[in-house]
């Protein structure tokens, strides 16, 4: 199992760090060399050309307080000069870790959307939902560390792949002692990495929201067994990844912008898993109690934890089954908090998802799986009396049925409005829930819509149903199913006068974020 981190920030090792937010390349020298003492591992022919790079490890250093000074925009700094590594922002290191044994090709779960969308989407939930924030959208009035990490990332985009691989086979062939902690086969997590980079780029110049960002990432990596130590090792692969493929615009001012950034990122990760690992478990058990099979795809499952699962309905987990251990998928809750305590979650079975797939087909009363911490923002604004106006596609209806609980729950009459997406009738597997509900609660109303085929209720997809309906200036929106609905939604609802601000719905990638 995987051990907590230890509370105890990198950097008081005595190994090199400096006690203070400044640094020095004391313990981050930069090297020109490319071509040398290249490492032995799986990529052999990158492993040639391999960078020759110090083993000093990055350090995470400074307080917090310190960290939360205004992002610095440093006066460049000329070739060879030295610069101190001073907070900044930048890239988070992998996190998902491992799978025992399993298929070759790792399969999406589509459990939680998972589509490689637009930068915007690559988020927080909530945190750019207007839209505007493209990856290099704000480099007018982006520090410098800013420019030159977006021009990194820009650059290797293209070679995501690439550069991930080669980061990964350093990774393992350098500091072998961490491959346990990664899955056996890296396909997503090679994505995860890199859409990682790319919030961390985005959110380079926004200390709070990154902070915020890299706190749940912290959090989320102590059920990892991921330690302050491992950090250091994994900033000097990712430098010299970047080193090896961001020829054109690497320099040792990329280099510097890069060690600041990833020093403030490590350091704000190890603080949160250190904070957290004061008031909750690095994970849960949580024994199946309930198995509901709703169609040959979809089941209902109901877990117990071992000991009080705090969390706020709309929030979502990861979600690690015994048959796969250490690979990780993000379930919602389906149900705002009980008070027996129970948990439960909406599994479809997506081809080569192995975790639906064991869920779904393998899963039964008395099976033990684990939990990560809650995390998500898609949550009541109780604050208001605004109504809800609730789009829920597929199995993304079970974090809408949490939120409806939720309402119900605080006993103030606001209207929610349910359109319940699916491709056909067959598929609205738990509409006799949701119009129980509604029965129930005189201020709810639930709208099946149904996109592929004959029904009694609506017809087509969600976005044009809700434009039928309205007005919904008066009212938040909340948004869960595939990728594509979400993207479509948006559009039409900020089309129809629903302000950004008021339409939340969970990162549309996969959020290494939440700590997966
Ligand atoms: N299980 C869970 O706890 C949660 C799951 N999700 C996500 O919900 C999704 C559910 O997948 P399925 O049940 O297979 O849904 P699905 O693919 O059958 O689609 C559900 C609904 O969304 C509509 N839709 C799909 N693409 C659209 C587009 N581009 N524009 C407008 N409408 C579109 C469909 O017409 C249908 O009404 C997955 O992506 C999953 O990651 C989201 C939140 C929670």
């Amino acid at each position: 199992m995987d051990a907590p981190t230890t509370t105890s920030s990198a950097g008081n090792d005595g190994t090199g760090g400096t006690g203070g937010s400044s640094g020095d390349w004391g313990w981050f020298t930069p090297s020109r060399k490319r071509d040398e003492d290249a490492p032995q591992g799986p990529d052999q022919e990158a492993d040639r050309s391999a960078p020759s790079r110090p083993v000093n490890p990055i350090r995470p250093v400074g307080t917090g307080a310190e960290r939360r000074l205004p992002a610095p925009a440093p006066a460049p700094a000329r070739a060879g000069q030295s610069e101190p590594p001073s907070p900044g922002a930048g890239a988070p290191p992998a996190g998902n870790p491992p799978a025992g044994n399993p298929p070759a090709r790792e399969g999406e779960e589509h459990q939680r959307p998972t589509e490689t969308p637009g930068a915007q989407d690559v988020r927080p939930a909530g945190l750019f939902s207007d839209g505007s924030a493209g990856l290099f959208s704000d480099d007018r009035t982006a520090s410098l560390d800013a420019v030159l990490i977006r021009r990194t990332m820009a650059e290797i985009e293209p070679i995501a792949d690439k550069v991930t691989s080669y980061f990964y086979a350093l990774l393992f062939v350098q500091h072998p002692y961490l491959r346990p902690l990664f899955p056996a086969a890296m396909d997503s997590q090679r994505d995860r990495l890199f859409r990682a980079l790319l919030t961390a780029a985005k959110l380079v110049d926004d200390l709070d929201i990154l902070t915020e960002y890299l706190s749940g990432l912290g959090r989320g990596h102590r059920k990892y067994g991921t330690r302050p130590e491992h950090y250091p090792a994994v900033g000097e692969c990712l430098i010299g990844a970047l080193t090896r493929y961001a020829t054109g615009t690497w320099s040792d001012e990329t280099e510097g912008a890069w060690v600041r950034a990833y020093t403030t990122i490590s350091q704000i990760m190890i603080d949160a898993a250190a904070e957290d690992e004061l008031r909750a478990p690095a994970w849960w058990q949580a024994e199946v109690v309930g198995h509901e099979l709703r169609t040959p795809d979809i089941a209902v499952v109901t877990v117990r934890p071992d000991q009080p699962y705090p969390f706020r309905a709309g929030q979502y987990t990861s979600l690690e089954t015994p048959w796969w251990p250490r690979v990780w998928r993000h379930y919602s809750f389906a149900s705002a908090p009980r008070a027996d305590g129970l948990l439960s979650f909406h599994v479809k079975a997506v081809p080569a998802g192995w975790v639906s797939s064991a869920l779904v087909h393998r899963a039964r009363p008395g099976d033990v799986i684990r939990l990560g911490p809650p995390a998500g923002k898609m949550t009541v604004d109780h604050s208001t009396d605004n109504g809800l106006l609730c789009l829920g596609g597929g199995t993304g209806i079970a974090p809408i049925k949490a939120l409806v609980e939720d309402v119900a729950e605080h006993g103030r009459n606001r209207p929610v409005e349910v359109f319940y997406g699916a491709r056909s009738d067959h598929d609205l597997y738990d509409i006799d829930t949701m119009l129980r509900l509604a029965q129930t609660h005189h201020w709810l109303s639930v709208r099946p819509v149904v996109s592929d085929g004959p029904t009694n209720g609506l017809s087509g997809r969600l976005p044009d149903a809700v434009r039928q309906y309205g007005p919904w200036n008066s009212y938040d929106a909340y948004l869960s199913g595939p990728p594509g609905m979400i993207r479509s939604s948006v559009d039409t609802l900020r089309g129809i006068g629903i302000p950004s601000h008021r339409i939340r719905h969970d990162a549309i990638e996969e959020l290494v974020t939440a700590g997966d």
